[in-house]
């Protein structure tokens, strides 16, 4: 079932046009992410779903009752909607349960039980009940945030770049936590974002935004592996692209001959090709000439757990960037030989 459906919608400040014909659908109970780059909109988006601000054009609707369109508007208030801002949400002389239990009536705030309930779900040990926000960290307060979204039951919960306030160490932690409470509440849930990272690793569906205009909806592996167009294969993950010409499941370019997704427009083509499917066979010697692509190893960036490696292809040919385990990484100036794993999603060339 659609719990919220947004189709058609724009608006505009002055000149500016926030928004350009969104259309979005988001499941019951699932985690929706809207990625976008800043100031395409996504903020917008989200206001006009909590009912701060009314739409230009188009509807909005939550199941089956229209909130927003032609005549119609409910009220913030009215839509049962947790709003989840980026930090400093909470009442600053409230401790954590009196902010987390501030919109429920007075039975279910004295009761403690639905407090105990909320706490458990974010993760929180009962202890933290009494503490006022400043004696809590950044994370603390963000699953305090949430715990007070979720505390009246709402029918969507929207998040406003929650994590972005936070340094990377808690981050990791807290987004996980989120989402996992957000699952375990079966919340519907909308998050803004600008961080790939965190969109694919969390949401069940990726919007990806761009100028105003919603470009792609999809699971996070199909806008990873076949984005809409180059645009996005760029903003949701590093992305080696390289002209080509597709013919009979495989395009020819600079690493080669490569699969490509079936169905891919035959001819010249842009190809989009992961780094992390380069793999870097063996030094030159160590490998017949007839396998792989001849490279020179360019600046190494070692991560710890990984590593990306320039690799110059030889004679003459582009730059790519390989992704490479940490344990594996070339030395800078050693020539090597390269293939690649997988398929490469193509873009017809006159298609941009
Ligand atoms: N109240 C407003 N008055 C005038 N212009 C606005 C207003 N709100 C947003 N805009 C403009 O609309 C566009 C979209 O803004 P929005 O805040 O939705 O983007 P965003 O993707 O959320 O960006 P960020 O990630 O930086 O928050 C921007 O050009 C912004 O300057």
């Amino acid at each position: 079932m659609t719990a919220l459906a947004i189709r058609q919608v724009t608006k505009s400040f002055g000149p500016v046009s926030a928004l350009t014909g969104v259309d979005l659908d988001v499941p019951a109970q699932s985690f929706t992410a809207v990625l976008g780059p800043s100031g395409c909109g996504k903020t917008t988006l989200l206001r006009l779903i909590a009912g701060f601000a009314a739409p230009d054009g188009g509807t909005i609707a939550f199941g089956d009752q229209q909130v927003a369109g032609p005549g119609v508007f409910v009220p913030p208030q009215r839509r049962q909607v947790g709003y989840v801002p980026q930090e400093g949400a909470l009442f600053p002389h409230l401790d954590v349960a009196a902010n987390i239990t501030f919109g429920l009536p007075r039975a279910a705030r004295r009761s403690g039980e639905r407090l105990a309930e909320l706490l458990d779900l974010v993760e929180l040990g009962r202890d933290v009940a009494t503490r006022y926000p400043h004696e809590l960290s950044g994370g603390q307060q963000q699953r305090v945030a949430l715990a007070r979204a979720l505390a009246p039951k709402p029918s969507i919960v929207l998040l406003d770049e929650p994590f972005s306030s936070l340094d990377a160490a808690l981050r990791l932690g807290t987004a996980r936590a989120v989402a996992q409470a957000l699952r375990a509440a079966n919340a519907t849930a909308v998050l803004v974002t600008h961080d790939q990272d965190e969109a694919l690793s969390l949401a069940d569906q990726v919007a990806v935004m761009r100028s105003g205009r919603l470009v792609q909806a999809a699971a996070p592996d199909v806008v990873y592996a076949s984005p809409a167009d180059p645009a996005v294969a760029a903003f949701v993950g590093a992305a080696v692209l390289l002209p080509g010409t597709v013919r009979g499941g495989t395009a020819d370019c600079a690493l080669g001959a490569v699969a490509v997704a079936p169905g891919a427009v035959e001819g010249a083509a842009h190809l989009l090709i992961r780094p992390e499917q380069i793999r870097i066979l063996a030094g030159s010697d160590a490998v017949p000439a007839a396998e792989g692509v001849l490279a020179r190893v360019g600046e190494v960036a070692y991560f710890g757990h990984d590593a990306t490696v320039r690799l110059q292809l030889e004679p003459s040919g582009p730059e790519v960037v390989a992704r490479v385990m940490g344990t594996r990484t070339p030395a800078a100036g050693e020539r090597v030989r390269l293939a690649v794993d997988g398929v490469a999603a193509a873009f017809p060339a006159n298609g941009h």
